[in-house]
């Protein structure tokens, strides 16, 4: 059948639990993608929040999909704060560049807006896609090949205190989303884990492996106690010089650095391997302190979480500020104008209150700047130096710039 362009809008609406099929199989077209293995697409039909998902129907056809999960992601400060994981998003190509996703991000935000949710985050599948909506990108991930071999590793006093041993990855789970939990409240841009979630990291569909193995599960103990875990594949390979196998990460937390070295040196010496693929790691991640050469670890960033503040002053009020902080922000916010004007700012390392104020302005920016910088990992002096924050009070970027910063980075621990 072909599209006329002509026939009415499509209906924007939430997803019925019996739609979810034809949601899901627009989305999967969008991605071009081959259908998902049985277990995946179970897990993701399980996570959906209906109610919290809208589809557009033109007549009884799917042609768009834009979900929202109701997440709590940590802030600097600790705080475990609602917020909106924007997710699933496609528009059928018959249907693209007519305004639908516009208007499926304009029903989402005043929707995420009335459930009094500050945020709005989300991972792009095209970095272009979101900015015009306010999304900043945020956090960034470390993507690492590394030469095992040459890279060279050098562990601290107490790694060989820390037992490791294999454990079947569901057996060990509950003893790992143990340390998980631990290590939610310490990084910004953790996510809190929903009832369900903790199955994402299980997902092993054998179509997905690539020739690797099954997922395999190592888990660090002193005195008895967990203190870290890692999930990896190993794919084995032989050349002419012999094997050279490649271990690929897919989680590795650790409650302590020699727990984390054990761990790391395990993946490292790993028998008849000669590589480690870490990808979406921590920018601020300890593997890079403990080689001797890491450019033969191949490191790359690339961007990751992108947060929107859906209400500015109640998501600034919300996190807490490095060192002390009072400056006025001239926010412009053209998608969700309620974010426009004047708010002031105060805050240090215990809080924050941001209310609007008529006093003249210390630093102008964008919704979209202000999310890139929320979590800490984005600097406004970098901001500054690009021309996307203005400061208008000599004084005020320096002070704003050290009150937001994070230490350790902002990172997000799986995508959605
Ligand atoms: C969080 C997530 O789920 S990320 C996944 C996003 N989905 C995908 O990448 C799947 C494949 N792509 C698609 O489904 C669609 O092309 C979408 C969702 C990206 C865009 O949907 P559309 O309905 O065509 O977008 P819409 O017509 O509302 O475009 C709004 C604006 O964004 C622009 N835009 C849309 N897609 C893109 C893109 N991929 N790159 C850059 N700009 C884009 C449009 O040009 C338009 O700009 P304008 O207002 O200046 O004219």
């Amino acid at each position: 059948m072909v599209d006329d362009h002509t026939g009415p809008a499509p209906e924007l609406r939430s997803l019925l639990p019996d739609e979810w099929d034809s949601a899901y199989g627009t989305l999967l077209r969008a991605f071009g993608g081959p259908p998902e293995a049985e277990e995946e697409r179970q897990l993701w039909r399980d996570l959906t929040e209906f109610g919290r998902f809208l589809a557009a129907w033109d007549g009884d056809r799917c042609v768009a999909s834009a979900g929202a999960f109701s997440f709590r992601l940590t802030v600097p400060g600790g705080a475990s704060v609602p917020a909106a994981g924007v997710t699933m998003v496609s528009v059928a190509a018959t249907h693209r560049r007519r305004g639908l996703l516009t208007s499926m991000m304009r029903r989402q935000l005043d929707d995420i807006r009335s459930w009094g949710e500050p945020l709005a985050v989300l991972t792009a599948s095209e970095p272009a896609i979101y900015g015009r909506f306010g999304y900043g990108a945020a956090t960034f991930q470390l993507d690492a090949e590394i030469d095992t071999v040459r890279a060279g590793l050098t562990v601290p006093d107490g790694t060989d205190d820390v037992r490791l041993r294999y454990a079947d990855p569901a057996e060990a789970l509950d003893a790992c989303e143990a340390v998980y939990a631990r290590l939610v409240p310490g990084r910004p841009g953790m996510l809190a884990r929903r009832p369900g979630w903790e199955r994402l990291g299980l997902l092993d569909p054998e179509s997905t492996r690539g020739g690797a193995s099954a997922l395999q599960c190592v888990v660090a103990e002193r005195d008895g106690a967990t203190v870290g875990y890692a999930r990896f594949r190993v794919k084995p390979s032989w050349g002419p010089e012999g094997p050279n196998g490649q271990v690929t990460l897919s989680a590795l937390e650790a409650l302590d650095p020699a727990a984390g070295a054990a761990l790391w040196r395990f993946l490292f010496d790993l028998d008849l391997t000669s590589s480690l693929l870490a990808r979406g790691r921590p920018v601020d991640d300890a593997w890079q302190y403990l080689v001797r050469d890491v450019r033969r670890c191949r490191p790359a960033l690339r961007d990751a979480l992108y947060v929107r503040p859906v209400e500015v002053g109640a998501a600034l009020a919300a996190r807490t500020y490095r060192t002390p902080v009072d400056v006025v922000l001239e926010v412009e916010d053209a998608f969700c104008p309620w974010n426009e004007g004047r708010r002031r700012l105060s805050g240090d390392a215990k809080g924050a209150t941001c209310e609007p104020t008529r006093d003249p302005a210390d630093l102008a920016l964008s919704a979209r700047e202000l999310g890139a910088a929320y979590l800490g990992g984005v600097s406004l002096t970098a901001l500054a130096a690009a021309g996307r924050v203005r400061e208008l009070r000599p004084g005020a970027l320096a002070e704003a710039t050290s009150a937001f910063g994070s230490d350790p980075a902002p990172w997000l621990p799986h995508g959605f």
